[in-house]
């Protein structure tokens, strides 16, 4: 394995500097940690085939692959067989783990992350074991899958439990990130009932248990509290405009009365509490399938299928990368912000230029890998969704101004990595 070639991607900021770490030192809190080390976690296919028979050619090729967005870090990698002459799987375990920092104590944290399993929740996930903390996540695997955080377990500082947060749930922790609920719309709409329920009683057993291990208590709001709104871009400030009974209100609404059930523990029992209201994010490990705009727009273009724009793709969203809305939460669980804060990307897209945008993207990586398609995908339009916000931007300047985030990542080196993440994810032949 040592004599493999490993090709390193250099990723460049907003302001061209290469980013080689993420996160940072602030408010007595360490966040900052590798990206080769966090991409080691997810930039590869899970599992290689090895041929049966053959001069090996094909072994050493696919270890390449798996080796090439992994710089130095292939010894902690598992790598289950694919045997395709039987259609089997064979799982290895990880012959050891990743390193993850070794703090005394009185640094240590034992962190509850509610959600954990999800898209946002297993990279935050990945950066608190990274950083040495005790790590539980809670999760019922509706939305979130098993695979995203399986490379822990069997850690000593990590605890995987299969609950639903509906359910009281007691433990003894010093903060809980509470980031359970489903957040794409055709998954909160799936069933509105329980995403209004998840909304309120996972909060409300969540904010007991903070008031009872008087643990910080962080809440992943949304930038859905201010509906299709009428002021642009939308400040912290702003009371917002949704309608209650249309079919993003379980998941409006829930997340709206999860903040007033936060700030009802906070005013009456003192619980110490964060409130992030997260803009649309995207990144690796986005279920493929979920439905949200970024994650259908790439897997579309990978395909070499039409890539579909809701109504006439002039609405607007602003898009953060993931590692980003990790620093941000980060920040904000540990400073002293108890007043909600957005967490966005300020670089606001059309939908009908984002689409043209991931195109162009998913272009560029094929080439560079030797396999861009003949035929170029299409654009085609779709009737606009029932009440789909017409814009939104967040106004970052309390991130900015009390937390000293901003971020980092530029959309295009964002997209860049996702389209590889999804590449690797076909290559191994799970999407
Ligand atoms: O294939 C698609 C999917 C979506 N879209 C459009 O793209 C825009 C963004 O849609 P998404 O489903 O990704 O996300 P939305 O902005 O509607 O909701 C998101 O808001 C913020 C987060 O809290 C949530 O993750 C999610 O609810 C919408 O205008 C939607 O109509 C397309 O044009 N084509």
């Amino acid at each position: 394995m040592s004599s493999l070639k490993t090709a390193s991607i250099r990723t460049l900021d907003k302001n061209g500097r290469e980013i080689t770490t993420v996160g940072f030192e602030r408010f007595g809190f360490d966040s900052e940690v590798s990206l080769d080390a966090l991409r080691s976690l997810y930039l590869r296919p899970h599992y290689v085939t090895v041929a049966s028979k053959g001069d090996g050619e094909d072994d050493i090729q696919q270890l390449e692959q798996h080796a090439k967005f992994t710089k130095d870090a292939a010894a902690y990698q598992s790598k289950s067989i694919y045997h395709s002459d039987s259609h089997s799987i064979s799982y290895t375990t990880l012959s050891r783990f990743p390193p993850v920092k070794l703090l005394p104590p009185s640094n240590r944290k034992r962190v509850l992350v509610t959600g954990g399993a999800g898209f946002v929740g297993s990279h935050l996930v990945d950066r608190l074991m990274l950083l040495g903390h005790e790590v539980t996540v809670l999760d019922n695997f509706f939305t979130g899958s098993k695979t995203t955080v399986s490379h822990w377990v069997g850690h000593p500082n990590f605890e995987l439990v299969r609950h639903d947060v509906v359910e009281p749930f007691m433990i003894e922790c010093d903060q809980i990130y509470h980031l359970a609920c489903p957040a794409s719309p055709p998954h909160y709409q799936f069933n509105a009932v329980k995403t209004v329920k998840t909304s309120f009683m996972g909060t409300y057993n969540m904010l007991g248990l903070a008031k009872r291990t008087k643990a910080r208590f962080l809440i992943s709001s949304t930038s859905e509290v201010y509906g299709d709104p009428e002021v642009h871009p939308q400040p912290e400030d702003y009371w917002g405009h949704v309608n209650p009974i249309g079919p993003r209100a379980c998941y409006d609404e829930g997340k709206r009365v999860a903040e007033t059930l936060t700030y009802g523990y906070h005013r009456q029992d003192g619980v110490d509490v964060r409130v992030a209201r997260i803009f649309n994010t995207y990144g690796p490990r986005m279920n493929p399938f979920d439905g949200r705009v970024v994650s259908n727009f790439i897997v579309q273009a990978l395909r070499g299928e039409d890539m579909t724009v809701y109504g006439d793709g002039k609405q607007t969203r602003s898009f953060q990368y993931i590692h980003d809305l990790v620093d941000g939460l980060i920040a904000l669980m540990n400073s002293d912000e108890t007043r909600p804060v957005n967490i966005g990307n300020s670089d606001e897209f059309t939908i009908g230029e984002f689409a043209e945008l991931v195109r162009e993207i998913v272009e560029k990586v094929q080439k560079e890998d030797g396999d861009l398609p003949t035929r170029r995908v299409q654009i085609v339009y779709k009737p606009i969704p029932t009440d789909d916000p017409q814009k939104r931007r967040p106004d970052t300047t309390r991130a900015k101004t009390s937390l000293g985030w901003q971020p980092k990542w530029t959309v295009r080196m964002g997209l860049e990595e996702m389209v590889r993440y999804y590449k690797a994810k076909m290559l191994e032949g799970s999407l």
